[in-house]
């Protein structure tokens, strides 16, 4: 992790004192040398070691270059000045000694006139060769940082933007005569050869600079094809499907053997989810190689992925068994026709139904943009950003749907609006707007949702990840929709009935019960305060009311905390009468609390863990009748509209399985209305009302279908 400069009183002093100045003293070259290779030798000695990701510091946030090597002023290193973005100016170095890997990349760098320097380069992804930057290159930096790195005499020019750095080819006139090296090898063959050399040997960012020194220095078209084909593997296999592509078609010739150019096109065009234009190229390689087997399967997948697409057929339970730890990228596409992105009047964009959805239908299906492998939630905010920057360096065509994504307004400064355009030969990647897009729209995905609600589950794994179209949806406290993940696929469904062109909303984390509490969350985490239904109505109540139902659900919870909850909330054990009196007294003096006149129609989120409780309670101890109570009171706690329970008449004619579509539009579903319904089964069975029980399985299974993303048999929620 680079140093945050001057985080403690001292060096800020040190350090404000000399910003935009010299620093006091420049270490000498053999000075820098002699300190970097301690830092490789340590290096050497655990070469394993995992690479940590610098994370961005928005405070510190500055906008990306935008401008070519070309048009910036050549700067030597000695005019670098301290804690300075030198705008308008460039330097041009030689990379002088091997690379010290941390969370960037950090060389010794002499410039034309014998001044040394440290230059760090952060965020290159790893098939780029500056993230190794070699011993012997040059590179040009736009706009330098020159930054205190907090220890004495310690400076060095910061790179956080990958796109502000740039290998400059061996033979670029603008490299200065005495830094010129000259190409290490002079013939195409040699470079191709070389390149070979490379991809043999795994080091695949090398054979893609080699091959293309091969096709810079190739003397005919005709030789150039093989080099192109060379490269799409290449390409290929480091997941810069753009260049892929392109260099795919660049190896055409109109002969037969053709057929592996459309091969890798059709490949590339997969990898970016364009399955029309893979599908087509597959058909092409397949007239000119019809008894390619493996073209065959390919273009096979890109059929079903279109299928997908359009019509939204996917086999979940076939998705869901073939998922494990390593297999969490499936192989799937996205289905999102029946929502578009439009305007929303409660902010920016938001999604919309482009047709009449009924509760349970799926609303669409997203694979993610962008989803690491990596469930350890100490880093999988780090993957994420680092996949983001990646791609966004490697595969430009795809940069619009990330950059398009509201970004907060944490960063200090406007989009310069050239971000993801390319100069240079590279697109512009501003990390911080990365950062604030990531923090804004990233959602946090168990393996599967199925499995997580399982009782064995430990819980607390998540990855991280991006799925662009479902971050255009805007929060609500009581969402039309609810998200379910099968690894990287993101299910949406209706928690209700949806009209064509009415917004779709999902919550954006489980909603707390208190109005105060969850408003608060929202506007630190992502800088808005809730207006849904449920949040307007409960601001009519008074604040004093609002402290005193507080008051009374600390009561509840620490009454009800003497017991250990299960999985769901629920008690586990059997619990003695006293506890049961007292968490029903308190419940009751907790609905007391909730005025008719605000609540009538609203979810009552502070009743649902004592009453959760108490159909756990009275679960153990078969008191089938007061599970039957309190079941009931579960369901019109998250706004769904029950019969009252003492009725046995509305009872008889009550039918769970419509409660989704007959709650009006103020309901909360969640994992926790499957278990009330699955509870009330159980006690009608018990209590011989069989059609009843029948009916709240039914709705419990139809409610799992919602929680899970397809259809699961609810019982395995069971202890
Ligand atoms: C993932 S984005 C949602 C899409 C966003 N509306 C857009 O224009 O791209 C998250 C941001 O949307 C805004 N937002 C989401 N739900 C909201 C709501 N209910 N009311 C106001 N703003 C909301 C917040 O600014 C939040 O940081």
């Amino acid at each position: 992790m680079a140093v945050v400069a001057a985080q403690n009183g001292t060096e800020t002093s040190a350090v404000s004192g000399r910003v935009g100045q010299p620093p006091p003293r420049k270490l000498s070259k053999e000075e820098l040398v002699k300190t970097h290779k301690g830092y490789l030798k340590k290096q050497n000695l655990s070469p394993d070691a995992p690479r940590p990701v610098k994370q961005p510091v928005l405070s510190e946030a500055y906008p990306a270059s935008t401008k070519s090597i070309r048009d910036v002023e050549i700067m030597p290193l000695s005019d670098l000045r301290v804690e300075t973005h030198h705008r308008g100016k460039g330097i041009i170095v030689k990379v002088i000694s091997m690379p010290f890997i941390g969370a960037g990349a950090v060389s010794i760098v002499e410039d034309e006139f014998g001044n040394v320097d440290k230059l760090a380069i952060y965020n290159q992804g790893d098939s780029s060769i500056l993230s190794g930057v070699p011993e012997g290159c040059v590179v040009g930096v736009k706009e330098p940082y020159y930054k205190y790195n907090g220890a004495e005499n310690d400076y060095m020019i910061c790179v956080d933007h990958p796109s502000d750095v740039i290998l400059l080819r061996f033979a670029d006139p603008i490299i200065p005569e005495s830094l010129q090296l000259g190409p290490l090898l002079k013939t195409s063959l040699e470079w191709r050869t070389a390149g070979d050399t490379a991809f043999i040997e795994r080091d695949y960012p090398t054979a893609v600079f080699c091959y293309t020194e091969a096709l810079e220095t190739a003397e005919d078209d005709a030789s150039e094809a093989p080099i192109y084909t060379k490269r799409a593997g290449t390409n290929l296999i480091l997941g810069r499907y753009d260049t892929a592509k392109a260099d795919a078609l660049a190896s055409l010739t109109g002969g037969s053997s053709d057929w592996r150019g459309y091969y890798n096109a059709g490949k590339a065009a997969y990898g970016l989810c364009e399955y029309k234009t893979s599908k087509e190229h597959f058909e092409k390689a397949l007239q000119l190689n019809s008894k390619g087997s493996g073209i065959q399967k390919e273009y096979e997948r890109s059929l079903a992925r279109l299928r997908e697409e359009e019509h939204g057929e996917y086999d979940f339970a076939a998705m869901a068994a073939s998922l494990s730890p390593q297999n969490v990228h499936l192989d799937n596409g996205s289905f999102l026709g029946r929502t578009r992105v439009a305007e929303s009047k409660h902010h920016g964009r938001g999604l919309f139904a482009t047709q009449e959805l009924k509760a349970g239908d799926i609303v669409f299906v997203e694979k993610a943009t962008l989803m690491p492998n990596q469930y350890e939630p100490a880093r999988a905010s780090a993957a994420l950003y680092a996949m983001m920057v990646r791609q966004l360096c490697e595969n430009p065509s795809l940069a619009q749907s990330v950059l398009s994504l509201y970004p907060g307004k944490d960063t200090p400064y406007e989009r310069t609006g050239a971000e993801g355009t390319i100069v240079d030969g590279v697109p512009v990647v501003d990390v911080f707007l990365v950062e604030g897009i990531r923090t804004k729209n990233c959602f946090s995905a168990p393996l599967s949702t199925l499995e997580d609600t399982k009782p064995t589950t430990p819980a607390g794994r998540l990855a991280k990840g991006l799925w662009t179209h479902a971050a255009h949806m805007n929060h609500s406290c009581v969402p039309n929709t609810m998200r379910s993940f099968l690894g990287d696929i993101l299910i949406s469904r209706a928690t209700r009935d949806v009209a064509e062109g009415e917004e779709v909303f999902q919550q954006y984390v489980p909603v707390s019960s208190r109005v105060d509490e969850r408003n608060l969350q929202y506007k630190h985490s992502w800088g808005f305060e809730c207006r849904c239904t449920l949040c307007e109505g409960e601001r009519r109540s008074p604040a004093a009311m609002l402290e005193k139902r507080k008051e009374v659900l600390i009561a509840v919870e620490k009454a009800c905390d003497k017991r250990l909850p299960g999985r769901h909330g629920e008690s586990e054990k059997f619990v003695p009468d006293a506890a049961i009196r007292s968490v029903d007294r308190l419940a009751k003096q907790l609905e007391d609390l909730h005025e008719p006149e605000v609540y009538d129609k609203l979810p009552r989120l502070m009743l649902i863990y004592p009453c959760n409780w108490l159909v756990g309670a009275h679960r153990g101890r078969k008191n089938h009748a007061k599970v039957v109570k309190y079941g009931l009171k579960v369901l019109r706690n998250f706004g769904f509209r029950v019969p009252a329970g003492d009725d046995d008449k509305e009872v008889a004619a009550w039918d769970p399985r419509n409660i989704f579509s007959k709650s009006g539009n103020i309901s909360l579903m969640t994992i926790h209305v499957v278990v009330a319904l699955r509870r009330l089964a159980e006690a009608y069975q018990a209590l011989g009302q069989q059609e009843t029980s029948k009916r709240c399985t039914e709705a419990a299974d139809f409610g799992y279908q919602m929680v899970t993303g397809f259809k699961n048999d609810s019982s395995v929620i069971e202890k």
